[in-house]
C-alpha cells in the first residue's frame, strides 16, 4: 500500500541559510505523526512546505503517490487540511460560519449550504464541544476556544490528510487530550506538531525529531525519547519512564541544572534521589 505521505530529501534555506536539509520521512494511512524539536528546529517550515505554502528548493512531496505540486488547488484542498497556530485575520463570521468555510472545497461559486452542510457543521461543534456557541462571533471567543473552532472547520472538510501546527498551544490540559483524541478517532493521517513530549508521545503512532532543520530520529516514541537525545537535542535532564496506562515514555524533568555541566556521578544520584534539585557546578 502506498504510503499517505511521502516526502523526500526535503531541503530549504532562506538568504543561504539552510533551514531544512536532507528530510524525509513517510507517513502510513489513518496514522498519527508527531513532529517534536526545540524551538525553530523547523517544525512549521515542514509543515509548510507539506500544505504548499512554502516550496522546498529540492525534493519530492507525495500525497498517495502523486506530488502535491502538480495537484490541482481544489483537489489539493479537499485532500488536506490545516489547522495553524494563527486564528484567521479577525472577521465577523459566527463561529458556525467560519466552521462551515471548511465545506469551500466542495462548493461552486455562490452555491448555498444545504440541509446536510448544516448537519456536518453541527455535528463538528458537537465533536469540540462548541454547540452552544455556535452563533457566537469567531473573534469574540477565547484562544482555546478558536483553536477548537478550527479543528471544526477541519473536520467539515473531510480531509485525507490532516496537518496541525500545535493544535494544542492554547488549550487547557483537558481540551490538549480531549482534542488530541478527538484527532486521533476521525480516522484519518494526521501530522502534528507537538511541544509537550509526554503528550506526543501518548497521542502520537509515531514520533519525528527535528533539530536544527534534519530529521534527528524517526519512529515510536520508544524509539525516539531517549534521555540522551532529549540531553542533546533540548539540553535538559530527564529520567524516562513507561507511562502506567499506556506503556508509552513518561519524561520526568530535572530541574536547576545544565547538563553539560553536570558530571555523570550527579546525575546517576540525581536518580537515585528523585525530587532533589541539583545545581549546575
Ligand atoms: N520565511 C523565513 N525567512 C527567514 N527565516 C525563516 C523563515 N521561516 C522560518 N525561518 C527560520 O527557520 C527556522 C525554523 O523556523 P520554524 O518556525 O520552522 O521552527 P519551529 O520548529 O516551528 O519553531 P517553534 O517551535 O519555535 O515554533 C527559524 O530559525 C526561523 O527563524
Amino acid at each position: 500500500m502506498k504510503p499517505a505521505l511521502k516526502a523526500d530529501n526535503i531541503c530549504w534555506s532562506v538568504a543561504e541559510k539552510s533551514i531544512l536539509s536532507g528530510v524525509s520521512f513517510s507517513l502510513t494511512k489513518g496514522k498519527v505523526l508527531g513532529l517534536i524539536g526545540p524551538n525553530g528546529a523547523g517544525k512549521s517550515s515542514l509543515l509548510r512546505c507539506l500544505y504548499r505554502y512554502i516550496r522546498p528548493d529540492t525534493g519530492h512531496i507525495q500525497l498517495f503517490g502523486e506530488d502535491i505540486n502538480r495537484m490541482p488547488p481544489q483537489v489539493f484542498a479537499r485532500q488536506v487540511a490545516v489547522v495553524l497556530q494563527d486564528t484567521p485575520p479577525q472577521s465577523e463570521l459566527s463561529l458556525r460560519q467560519l466552521v462551515a468555510t471548511g465545506l469551500t472545497p466542495y462548493k461552486r461559486l455562490f452555491e448555498r449550504d444545504s440541509a446536510e452542510d448544516n448537519n456536518a457543521v453541527a455535528a463538528a461543534l458537537t465533536q469540540v464541544g462548541l454547540s452552544s456557541l455556535a452563533d457566537e462571533v469567531f473573534r469574540h471567543l477565547s484562544g482555546g476556544e478558536k483553536q477548537r473552532a478550527l479543528i471544526a472547520r477541519a473536520i467539515v472538510q473531510k480531509p485525507e490528510l490532516l496537518l496541525l501546527d500545535e493544535p494544542t498551544n492554547h488549550l487547557d490540559i483537558r481540551y490538549q487530550i480531549q482534542i488530541l483524541e478527538l484527532v486521533r478517532s476521525l480516522g484519518v493521517s494526521v501530522i502534528a506538531s507537538i511541544h509537550d513530549l509526554n503528550l506526543a508521545a501518548a497521542m502520537c503512532d509515531n514520533l519525528l525529531l527535528l533539530h536544527q532543520g534534519q530529521v534527528v530520529a524517526v519512529g515510536d516514541a520508544a524509539e525516539v525519547l531517549t534521555e540522551q537525545r532529549l540531553s542533546d537535542v533540548f539540553g535538559v535532564c530527564s529520567r524516562i519512564s513507561q507511562h502506567p496506562q499506556t506503556g508509552k515514555p513518561l519524561i520526568q524533568y530535572f530541574y536547576g541544572y545544565s547538563p553539560l555541566v553536570v558530571d555523570k556521578v550527579e546525575i546517576d544520584a540525581a536518580r537515585r534521589d528523585s525530587g532533589a534539585i541539583y545545581v549546575a557546578k
